[in-house]
This record gives structure tokens, C-alpha cells and sequence, in this order.
């Protein structure tokens, strides 16, 4: 599997390209240049586009991906509502979504053969808007309102409008933060990482009632943890038994098994990171968690381990500046 590794320093204005082999190394293939400070970043799912967010103009980058060896190339870009804080695209690469925390908007651009074009449309009120997440079945976006508490669901028409389903929200508990959000790949539970108060929510999709419902909150900090809690990323292993969350002012990776079924988390350890990590990922074989420290500018490697999912690290490598977001991609 060849797999390419994008890491974005929103200080320094770059994105650093790197090839990451069997063995858990990174090479440094390219350094781009970014026209703004890039902050979140996906690929398309035909893997033929990275999108990246950028600010203070508030815009969408696309970049062409070379088949080759994933090295970047400018090919369009387009406005934005606000600042971007996530982004991500439906599963037919027909929409590109994007949360804006400082706009309080989630908005939803039409991509034309993969380029960004026109919004279609765009939801306000919802305060610290944190990202949106299409749900495995293409038809609902989940997107948190990290400052209001709740995820806000709506159903993705044809057309790229939202509509509010019935119910049109589910919430958590007071002073959680929803934040950025993980799928179950048997499509039937999600995990939503709160910021405010460093927990991991389990939500069932469809209970036996048919409803979205809460079924297990954990804390993610360690015990002896009483500074403020400030969580940010979560990602799953593709075969869904492993699940990881950040903590920046611990600097910390959580570790979580996961039930056959998906339904319970059960936390494994705790392994010391880069300092204030923000954002990371998991590469595709399932086998690495690369994660970026926003106050150390590097990026480390770590080998997962066995039953359990723990990390064991096997690279450093320096970056931009204040890097805090990590995708990967296989070619
Ligand atoms: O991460 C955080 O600490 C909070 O969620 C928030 O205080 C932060 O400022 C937002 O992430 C803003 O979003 P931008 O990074 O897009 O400005």
C-alpha cells in the first residue's frame, strides 16, 4: 500500500508532503507553499483532490494529487462564508462541507468534476461550529455546535441543501463541547470527542426505536488529571477495534478498544505526544498514528501495538510551524 502523508502549519503558511513506507517511516517528498494559513484538510474520496482550508481570506484550495507519488499541484479554489475550521466531502465527492467555529456556520459547496464551485447553501446559529460529518449512508451530516452542546443533524438533498431532521439535534451533556466526530466502519455507531470536558461520547445511530442515541461517555483524561481539559481529534483504526483521542494541554494520545459490535470503548492507556497536539490520523493499514504537536512543529510516528492498540514511537520529524492537521492518504 503507498501511502502519502499531508501535515498542514497554518504559522509558516505550509503543507508538508511526505511518503510513509511499510516500516513506519516518512519521507520529506515536497513543501507547498500555501497562499494562507491552512488549517483543516481532506482528500476527495477519488483520492484525485486534497482540500484545504485557508485564512484570513476565507477559501477552499484544491490541490491535484499526482498518482504517481502524491506530490501537489495547485487546480482551483473558491469562497468560503467564514473561517475555516473543518472540512470534509459527501461520500460521492459531490459537496464539499465546511465548519466555521468563528462563524458559527456549517456550508455546503458543490464540487464540479472535483472542483470547488459555487455554495449551495449554508446554516448559521450554530455557535463553535466544529465540524461536519456525513454519516456512512451519505445521508445525514452531523455537525457540532461545540458552544451549544448539541450535533445538529440534517438530511443532504440531492441538490446539496440541508434539511433539519425530526429530531433535529441530539445534545450532550452541559459543558461538553462536541467537536470532531469518528464512524464505526459497520455503520452503526459514531464516537464524538468533546473538547470542553474531556469525554468521548458512543452514539448508536438507530436504537430499537429507530432514534440517535447516547449509549457510553468516557472520561478521556488521566485520573490524576486536574488542569483544563482541552481535547480536539479522534480518529478509528479501519477494522473499527481501536479508537484514539487528543488532549492538548496534556499533550496526550488516548487509547480506547473497541467492542466487536461496536457499541462499548474500553480505555487502554495513555501515551505522551507532541506538545499540544491538535490534530493527527491513522494511517490505512491500520498499523500507524502520526500525530502533530502545535507548539513542538514536529510530527511523530507511532507503531500500534497488539490486542490493546498502544503506541509504541518510532520517528520524530520537524515541519512548519504550529502544525494541527495530519491526513493520509493511500494511493
Ligand atoms: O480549539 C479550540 O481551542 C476551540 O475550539 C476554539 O477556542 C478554537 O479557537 C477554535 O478551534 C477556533 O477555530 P479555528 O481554529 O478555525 O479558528
Amino acid at each position: 500500500m503507498k501511502q502519502t502523508v499531508y501535515t498542514a502549519s497554518p504559522e509558516s503558511q505550509q503543507i508538508h508532503v511526505w511518503r510513509l513506507d511499510e516500516q513506519g517511516d516518512l519521507t520529506l517528498l515536497q513543501v507547498v507553499d500555501v497562499p494562507g494559513q491552512v488549517q483543516p484538510m481532506v482528500v476527495s474520496p477519488d483520492k484525485r483532490f486534497l482540500y484545504v482550508g485557508v485564512r484570513p481570506e476565507f477559501r477552499v484550495i484544491a490541490y491535484r494529487i499526482s498518482p504517481e507519488d502524491g506530490i501537489l499541484a495547485e487546480a482551483g479554489h473558491s469562497a468560503l462564508p467564514g473561517s475555516p475550521t473543518h472540512i470534509s466531502t459527501d461520500h460521492s465527492g459531490k459537496f464539499l462541507f465546511c465548519g466555521s467555529y468563528n462563524a458559527g456556520c456549517v456550508s455546503v459547496t458543490r464540487l464540479n468534476d472535483g472542483l470547488p464551485g459555487e455554495i449551495v447553501d449554508v446554516v448559521e446559529g450554530l455557535e463553535g461550529c466544529h465540524s461536519a460529518n456525513i454519516s456512512p449512508d451519505n445521508r445525514t451530516l452531523w455537525v457540532p455546535a461545540l458552544k451549544q452542546d448539541r450535533i445538529c443533524l440534517f438530511t443532504l438533498g440531492e441538490d446539496g441543501k440541508l434539511a433539519p431532521q425530526t429530531p433535529p439535534e441530539v445534545t450532550t451533556v452541559e459543558g461538553a463541547g462536541p467537536r470532531h466526530m469518528a464512524f464505526h466502519p459497520n455503520q452503526r455507531f459514531a464516537y464524538c470527542v468533546n473538547e470542553l470536558n474531556g469525554s468521548v461520547d458512543v452514539w448508536q445511530l438507530s436504537n430499537a426505536h429507530g432514534n440517535v442515541e447516547c449509549i457510553q461517555t468516557l472520561d478521556i483524561m488521566p485520573p490524576d488529571f486536574t488542569d483544563t481539559r482541552w481535547a480536539a481529534d479522534i480518529h478509528i483504526t479501519p477494522d473499527g477495534r481501536h479508537l484514539y483521542t487528543c488532549d492538548r494541554t496534556a499533550s496526550i494520545l488516548t487509547v480506547f478498544s473497541i467492542s466487536e459490535d461496536g457499541s462499548v470503548l474500553a480505555l487502554e492507556g495513555f501515551q505522551p505526544t507532541e506538545t499540544q497536539p491538535r490534530g493527527f490520523n491513522i494511517d490505512n493499514s491500520g498499523k500507524y498514528v502520526i500525530a502533530a504537536g502545535q507548539k513542538s512543529h514536529h510530527i511523530a510516528v507511532y507503531a500500534i501495538d497488539g490486542a490493546q492498540g498502544l503506541l509504541s514511537e518510532k520517528g520524530r520529524y520537524a515541519v512548519g510551524q504550529g502544525p494541527m492537521w495530519v491526513v493520509i492518504n493511500a494511493q
